[in-house]
C-alpha cells in the first residue's frame, strides 16, 4: 500500500489561520515538519500570493495546496503548481475528466497529484482511480464529521485493500494522543492541523508527534 521503508512524513495543515501567523507556525515547527499544507481556507482567504510566498520563505520543504478541486482540473492545478506547490488535491468525487486533466498537468510539471478521499465509502471508486494514474490519497475526517466525534482511524485503511505503489496520508483530527490508531497502518504521510496549531506548544507539539513517528519507523 505504501513505501514502508520510507520515514512516515509529517505534514503541517494550517487551516483557519492568518497570514502570519501561518508563518510563524511553520518557523516554531521547522525541525519536526517534512510538508506545509496551505489549508483551503488559507488560500480562500489569501489566494495563490500565499502560496508562493510559502515557497520562496521554505523552498525544501514539499509545498501542499489543499486546493479540494472538484471541477476546472487543469485550470486549478495548474494555478497551485505555477505558484509553487508540489502537490495539490482533488477531490474524490470530482468527474474522472476532472481527475485526468489534473494529472495530466501535475505529470507535465513533474508534480503530483493527491486525491481526498473524503467520504469516499467504497473502495471501487478509488480502485478506478488508480487506473486513471492516482497515485496519492488522504483517507480524511472532515472537519465537520469531526464536530460529530468522528477522527481518523483504522477504519478507513479498508479502502485501499490490494492496492499497491499508491503513497497514502491520512488526515482528520489527529494529535499525540490518537496517533497510534493510524500508526499501525504506516501512511506515507500523517496530517496534523489543529492538533498543533491549536496546542498551547506547537513546537512541542509538532516534536512529538515527530518523535512517534519515527519510532514507529524503527519498529
Ligand atoms: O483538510 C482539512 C480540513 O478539510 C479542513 O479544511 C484539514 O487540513 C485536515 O483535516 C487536517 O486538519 P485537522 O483535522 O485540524 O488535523
Amino acid at each position: 500500500m505504501s513505501y514502508k521503508n520510507q520515514e512516515i512524513q509529517l505534514q503541517l495543515a494550517l487551516d483557519r489561520l492568518d497570514w502570519d501567523t501561518c508563518f510563524t507556525l511553520v518557523e516554531q515547527t521547522f525541525d519536526a515538519i517534512h510538508r506545509i499544507e496551505i489549508g483551503t481556507g488559507v488560500i480562500k482567504e489569501y489566494g495563490m500570493p500565499i502560496l508562493r510566498e510559502m515557497k520562496r520563505r521554505f523552498p525544501d520543504k514539499v509545498l501542499v495546496a489543499d486546493m479540494k478541486t472538484c471541477d476546472a482540473g487543469a485550470h486549478e492545478t495548474r494555478q497551485a503548481l505555477d505558484a509553487g506547490a508540489d502537490v495539490t488535491t482533488v477531490m474524490a468525487f470530482a468527474s474522472n475528466s476532472t481527475l485526468l486533466q489534473a494529472l495530466d498537468v501535475a505529470a507535465k510539471m513533474n508534480r503530483e497529484v493527491m486525491v481526498d478521499l473524503l467520504e469516499v465509502k467504497d473502495s471501487h471508486r478509488v480502485k478506478d482511480m488508480v487506473q486513471q494514474g492516482v497515485t496519492s490519497v488522504s483517507l480524511h475526517r472532515g472537519k465537520d464529521q469531526q464536530s460529530q466525534g468522528e477522527t481518523a482511524d483504522a477504519t478507513s485503511f479498508h479502502l485501499l485493500d490490494g492496492l499497491t505503489n499508491i503513497r497514502v496520508a491520512v488526515a482528520g483530527g489527529l494529535h499525540v494522543g490518537n496517533l497510534h490508531a493510524v500508526i499501525p497502518h504506516h501512511p506515507d504521510t500523517v496530517i496534523v492541523g489543529s492538533g498543533i496549531t491549536g496546542s498551547e506548544n506547537p513546537a512541542q507539539a509538532a516534536a512529538e508527534i515527530k518523535r512517534r513517528l519515527k519510532d514507529a519507523n524503527h519498529r
